[in-house]
């Protein structure tokens, strides 16, 4: 089974911040895969993207785009020029939408001569339980199952895989194909902040539960020493 090196969430609000965070982690072994989400791109911009580039990061664009189906097939066109390794979807937005988006990030890697990113669905985010699911989204029946559902649904598309919880990984993997990449955020090493997040893992657990991919923002970013708590963060996930 492929195992990533951790894809670390570089969520700050200005490009100077970010580019110090690379700084951090330019050293650090494995090289970390850099998250770029909504906070940062809002701000930064794609230039933000080619300056992780420079520094030979591997960028996943995490933008998480949610729209009806023409609307995100060309969003997603311009995303698949900027040489990003990962990009998300929302499953939730269905097969048509999907669909587009697969289309449109192909067509324009293709524009730009550059490979496809590997697409992942968000199915629930770590931040949603059960109860959650159930009572505000108005969900009926287990969290697994809606996660399976979308799994499969992405699975079938195409996709490269899926944003989940580490715990949901073993019931992915009973109905979707055996290269299909299940990428966990939620992670916290033992002692550290949930925060927002609900449904939660350590690294060693992730591994363990066979999650292709971390991802984890806080635990390193707010760190004392952002490339000591990254080593010890991939050292933990990757041997187990
Ligand atoms: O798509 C994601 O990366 C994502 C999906 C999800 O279900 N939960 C989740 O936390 N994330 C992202 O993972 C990161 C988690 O950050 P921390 O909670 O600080 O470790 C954030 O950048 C979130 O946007």
């Amino acid at each position: 089974m492929q195992r990533f090196a951790p894809m670390v969430a570089i969520d700050v609000p200005t490009k100077e911040e970010a580019v110090a965070l690379f700084d951090q982690l330019a050293m650090t072994t494995p090289k970390p895969i850099v998250k770029l989400g909504m906070e940062l791109y809002y701000t930064a911009g794609p230039e933000i993207i080619s300056l992780a580039r420079q520094r030979g990061f591997k960028v996943f664009v995490d933008l998480k785009l949610y729209d009806i189906p023409n609307t995100v097939g060309r969003a997603m066109k311009g995303l698949g020029k900027l040489g990003a390794s990962f990009v998300t979807v929302h499953a939730a937005g269905g097969k048509e939408m999907l669909q587009a988006a697969l289309d449109g990030l192909q067509t324009g890697a293709q524009a730009a001569n550059l490979p496809l990113p590997n697409l992942l669905a968000i199915t629930e985010l770590t931040s949603i339980n059960q109860r959650i699911m159930n009572e505000e989204q108005g969900i009926p029946g287990e969290l697994v199952t809606t996660v399976q559902r979308y799994a499969k649904l992405a699975d079938k598309v195409g996709l490269a895989g899926v944003v989940c919880s580490a715990q949901e990984v073993e019931a992915i993997r009973q109905v979707t194909r055996a290269d299909f990449y299940c990428v966990t955020p939620g992670i916290r090493p033992v002692g550290s902040a949930k925060g927002d997040q609900k449904r939660v893992v350590t690294p060693a657990q992730a591994h363990q539960l066979g999650a292709n991919a971390i991802v984890c923002g806080r635990p390193i970013t707010q760190a004392e020493s952002v490339s000591d708590a990254y080593e010890v963060i991939a050292q933990e996930f990757l041997e187990g």
